[in-house]
């Protein structure tokens, strides 16, 4: 990860902070709803976002079936992302595009590494019994540092949701310090499962917790629970990242992930991303997208920019 801004330490934990909030849901929906019909980046400018979101994609597989063979393939797309003749007529064909990350499985890291050798491209790893992260602590710690000892830059850990849904905050905050001590250099991203998480106040809330415990960054969704990324969670999110850069000066990224397949879901996570917390935040040190199937789109609806028409989806398959 480019380091544009010194690391979030993380604080004490303080309930001060978080406690007395409440987040009113149907205020957040509207504001959510008002910022994706508001959005008016067209033609070039829609492209260059579009360019933009490619760099902040962590582009993901992490499935049961997973094999080395497909890993290398999504790291070829990492470097690759777009087809060399679209880039090119677009004028940006020398500029080195790639994704932000890879995102895998653990044991799929060392495959990851030696396919991303040279590229700058960091491999994130999901870690600590992901998805569900049920698995007793010291194994959870120690699927972190298996990770990073393999080569993983990024680690993206699953908090307790139980204790988010029960205010056992001391604990949530606990268990995420310890996380982060042993993902040592490597980056942090806590993923809130916020789908699970009932409340946009308990959204909040353990956005709070995580940040105040070190995390690097704060993630919506492991993309396995029902409900995934959506803006007005995002925006909740947001809010807490601004009350903490306030309160601290440190910035936290953010990653939505899970379901987030559209062109036009990276336009309106941007266009959240300008209007909440502005520039900084829309560079991929501080703004990544997990997805699997996003870059596709995005390809086919640069080429469109190019040719004005569509390519079949077949033509830009991941792999
Ligand atoms: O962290 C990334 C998510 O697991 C990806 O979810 P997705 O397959 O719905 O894009």
């Amino acid at each position: 990860m480019s380091e544009t801004h010194e690391r979030n330490p993380g604080t004490a934990l303080e309930r001060g902070w978080f406690e007395d909030v409440q987040v009113n849901r149907s205020a957040s929906e509207r504001r959510a709803a008002t910022i994706a019909a508001a959005r008016t980046v067209k033609k070039e400018y829609q492209a260059a976002w579009l360019l933009r979101a490619i760099q902040c994609i962590d582009l993901t597989t992490l499935a049961g079936d997973d094999t080395p063979g497909r890993v290398r393939r999504l790291c070829n797309k990492a470097r690759n992302p777009v087809r060399q003749d679209i880039l090119d007529r677009m004028g940006v064909g020398d500029i080195g595009l790639k994704t932000g990350a890879v995102c895998v499985y653990p044991t799929m890291v060392p495959h990851a590494v030696k396919a991303l050798t040279g590229t700058g491209i960091p491999v994130a790893s999901v870690a600590t019994g992901f998805p569900a992260g049920l698995t007793p602590l010291p194994q959870r710690l120690a699927e972190i540092r298996y990770a990073v000892e393999e080569g993983a830059a990024e680690i993206d850990i699953v908090i307790t949701r139980e204790y988010a849904l029960l205010g056992e905050w001391q604990k949530l905050y606990d268990e995420i310090r310890a996380m982060r001590e042993a993902c040592g250099e490597a980056h942090m991203k806590a993923i809130l499962a916020t789908g699970e998480l009932g409340t946009l106040t308990n959204v909040y809330r353990a956005s709070m917790v995580a940040m105040q415990a070190g995390s690097d960054f704060i993630k919506t969704s492991t993309g396995k629970e029902p409900e995934n990324a959506t803006l007005p969670v995002s925006l909740t999110m947001l809010r807490a990242l601004r009350d903490y850069r306030d309160l601290t000066d440190h910035k936290v990224g953010f990653k939505p992930a899970g379901g987030l397949k559209t062109a036009k879901d990276a336009m309106n996570w941007l266009a959240l991303m300008k209007e909440e917390l502005g520039g900084p935040w829309m560079e991929p040190d501080l703004f990544r997208i997990g997805a699997s199937s996003l870059l596709a789109d995005i390809e086919r609806q640069l080429e469109h920019h190019i040719t004005g028409r569509y390519a079949s989806a077949a033509h830009h398959a991941l792999s």
